[in-house]
């Protein structure tokens, strides 16, 4: 799922069968060696508002409601096995929780640093919710978080295997993060940290639970029929991938890690990775609005308030355009079973302004239609037919039968001038050599 949007919806909810509830799947493909699917015990997903069901080996899995949610509803909430801030973001002074990606800047801060206006002042100042008292530091390394209890989550977790101990330049993990940069720049959708803490975490945990998690994401390289294979299976990524799966076995060259590290095994985690995380962000500013948003005041001070917002929001937009906000991603056990639809019937939302996600009702949902979320942002999703399916066949396998696609089947098979710019996340390296010097 991009940046902070979503996924979107599968077959349209009406025309599935209902009667198709599978409570057990069992649907590894026989190839699939490293990642064999366990039966999974679905109904174990279960919970008052929804089910998990097996659709078919095409489709695999979805999310159903199992009873009626009105718009607005809060439908499903869910934490991740992983999160990282995008590495690009992170470069820029987006300050985040290192574990749970919640902003660190006050709202004035961030105000002050988007604006580049060191004296502006944002009226009601209880309005925000940044905690600077309870932000802790990793003793060692420059990691942030917002409470003591990110930080332990973090080191227990992978951040022990992680933490840079020290600045030198040579640390396999910083020339990983270094080579990221290079070759994906903003805006980005993905990030070789994930897999690295995913790996940190299977290393680090004796019960085998993530390893296990992991299996039940889908993660093939191609699409069943094997008409449609990932982008990044494409020859212009055939370098890069080479190289990041060797600086990713120098950082992270642990006995129970191998099957992960081999040609094959970090293609398939490559993939199951941009086939199933979802974008994350979140803003102290943002939050701020929110509750700016709530007071009771007197509407010509509401409204002046609300000008004053709408001033900021203007001189952010000419000073650092749409890159607003914390931005990452994550991996999700449960939300990353929701499939897509153009037209979608719930939104992504962080209702506790950290990785928490909560997926919300967009319109009235009735008991038995399928949960389903756009995987592709605003702007995307005003494409032609035509370019919605070019970016959702590379980058997620399949071809969308929503009743939008379906009602723009006819239409002529062209592509916008976006799809040119289909390829922006990848820079060369003089670009990001002049980017970075330009930071600095
Ligand atoms: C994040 S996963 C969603 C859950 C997935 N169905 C599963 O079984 O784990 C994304 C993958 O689900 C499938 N998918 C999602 N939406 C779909 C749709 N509208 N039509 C067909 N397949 C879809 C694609 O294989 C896609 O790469």
């Amino acid at each position: 799922m991009n940046g902070t949007s979503t996924k979107a919806p599968i077959a349209s909810s009406s025309s599935m069968d209902q009667d198709c509830a599978v409570k057990t799947a069992a649907v590894a493909s026989e190839n699939e060696s490293i990642f064999r699917m366990n039966s999974i015990d679905l109904a174990a997903f279960g919970n008052e508002g929804y089910e998990v069901r097996y659709l078919d080996e095409k489709v695999g899995k979805g999310v159903f409601a199992t009873k009626k949610f009105s718009k607005g509803d809060l439908v499903l909430v869910d934490s991740p096995i992983v999160t990282c801030q995008f590495a690009w973001n992170k470069q820029y002074k987006y300050r985040a929780c290192e574990y749970c990606l919640r902003a660190l800047e006050t709202a004035e801060q961030n105000v002050r640093r988007l604006t580049q206006n060191q004296t502006l002042e944002l009226p009601h100042p209880e309005c925000c919710e940044t905690k600077p008292e309870l932000h802790v530091k990793c003793d060692k390394c420059p990691a942030e978080y917002c409470s003591e209890d990110c930080r332990r989550k973090a080191f227990d977790e992978y951040h022990k295997i992680l933490c840079y101990c020290g600045e030198e330049p040579q640390e396999p993990v910083r020339i990983l993060d270094e080579y990221w940069r290079k070759i994906h720049y903003p805006p980005e959708t993905g990030n070789v940290w994930l897999l690295v803490k995913l790996l940190a975490r299977i290393h680090l945990d004796s019960s085998n639970t993530i390893a296990r998690r992991l299996s039940e994401f889908c993660n093939s390289t191609t699409s069943d029929d094997e008409e449609l294979a990932h982008k990044s299976l494409g020859e212009e990524f055939s370098v890069h991938i080479h190289n990041l799966r060797e600086l990713v076995v120098n950082a992270m060259n642990y006995p129970n890690v191998q099957q992960w590290l081999t040609p094959e095994g970090f293609l398939k985690l490559f993939v199951l990775i941009g086939r199933n995380a979802q974008g994350v962000g979140t803003s102290s500013f943002a939050t701020y609005v929110e509750q700016i948003e709530k007071l009771e005041l007197h509407p010509n001070e509401k409204k002046a308030l609300l000008d004053h917002i709408d001033n900021i929001y203007g001189v952010i937009d000419a000073v650092v355009g749409h890159f607003l906000d914390n931005e990452g991603v994550a991996l999700y056990p449960l939300q990353s079973w929701v499939n897509h639809s153009c037209v979608p019937n719930c939104e992504v939302k962080f209702p506790n302004k950290n990785h928490v996600v909560g997926l919300v009702a967009s319109r009235d949902i009735e008991a038995g239609e399928e949960i389903e979320i756009s995987y592709l942002d605003l702007a995307d999703m005003q494409r032609s037919r035509y370019s919605r399916n070019k970016y959702l066949k590379e980058h997620y396998l399949f071809e969308c039968k929503c009743p939008k696609c379906m009602e723009q089947i006819n239409d002529e098979e062209i592509s916008t001038d976006e799809d040119e710019d289909d390829d922006d996340e990848d820079m060369s390296d003089a670009e990001a050599e002049e980017d970075e010097e330009m930071n600095n």
